[in-house]
């Protein structure tokens, strides 16, 4: 296997008395899809905030192609190529899908005197009009708002826009959880897709099957700490019950 791409090694976070995290470590390679799964509270979430700069660890170590990293805001992550789909989605309602792609990323149109600072939302609307397309968000317009949208399209916005950005990996914080048949079946279909482009795919999800059909990889936590880790291809939804709940203990647990 390929060198690590990003590791973690030993976190800790703590909310005030709360441990959300006791010593946990995370591994993702480059080009696979690894799931991180746990428990309700396992400290899923606060692990991903953590290696998107959202939330600092109390204490442990981040590595990124093997060297110390440190990451002071998303946009750390970002500068360096991480983008995260958030349970919460974080998109802009009042703002229409295209804009929200290009959040904090604009268009501008070139002046006389360089860039005056004008938006240049039809190149937006079109390439975001594509990239919606091409990673299967199904909307009739890229210029309505996003309030208007349903939850599985919203959802789907969330993951394209991620999509787009990331260029070494990308955390999907539970992507499929509001979606129909169709929407989930897409949203596996782009992460296989950007999978194969490369990029690291972590998806955190609670669908045991679902885990066991996308990824390569599965990592578990329990407690705030990484218990156990598979390749999907020799591991069954009971052994990762068990290893999440604990039934199981593994031997190689890091
Ligand atoms: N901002 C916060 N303040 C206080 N406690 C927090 C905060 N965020 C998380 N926690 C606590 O940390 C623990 C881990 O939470 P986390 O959301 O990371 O778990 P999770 O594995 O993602 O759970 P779920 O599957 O339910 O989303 C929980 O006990 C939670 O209550």
């Amino acid at each position: 296997m390929s060198e690590p791409l990003l590791e973690a090694r030993d976190l800790t976070k703590n909310y005030g008395t709360v441990e959300a995290l006791r010593g946990a470590s995370f591994t993702a390679y480059p080009g696979e899809v690894v799931s991180l799964i746990g428990d309700n509270g396992a400290g899923k979430s606060t692990l991903v905030k953590c290696l998107s700069g959202v939330e600092q660890p109390t204490s442990g170590t981040l590595l990124f192609d093997g060297k110390p990293l440190t990451l002071g805001s998303p946009n750390d992550a970002r500068d360096r190529g991480i983008e995260t789909v958030f349970q919460d989605l974080a998109v802009a309602p009042d703002l229409d899908p295209a804009a929200n792609m290009f959040l904090g990323r604009e268009i501008l149109k070139p002046g006389i005197l360089g860039f005056l600072g004008v938006l240049d939302k039809k190149a937006m609307r079109r390439q975001a009009s594509e990239h919606f397309a091409r990673f299967g968000a199904s909307l009739q317009s890229v210029d309505v708002p996003i309030a208007a949208l349903s939850g599985g399209q919203r959802q789907s916005v969330a993951v394209a826009r991620s999509v787009a950005w990331a260029s070494k990996l990308v955390f999907m914080d539970e992507p499929t959880a509001a979606l129909g048949v169709v929407q989930r079946e897409r949203v596996l279909d782009v992460i296989k897709r950007v999978r194969d482009e490369g990029i690291a795919v972590v998806l955190i999800s609670h669908n045991m099957p679902e885990v066991l059909s996308v990824s390569d990889r599965v990592e578990v936590l329990r407690l705030g700490r990484r218990v156990a880790r598979f390749k999907a291809a020799d591991t069954t939804v009971e052994e990762l019950v068990g290893a999440m709940t604990g039934a199981l203990s593994q031997e190689d647990a890091a």
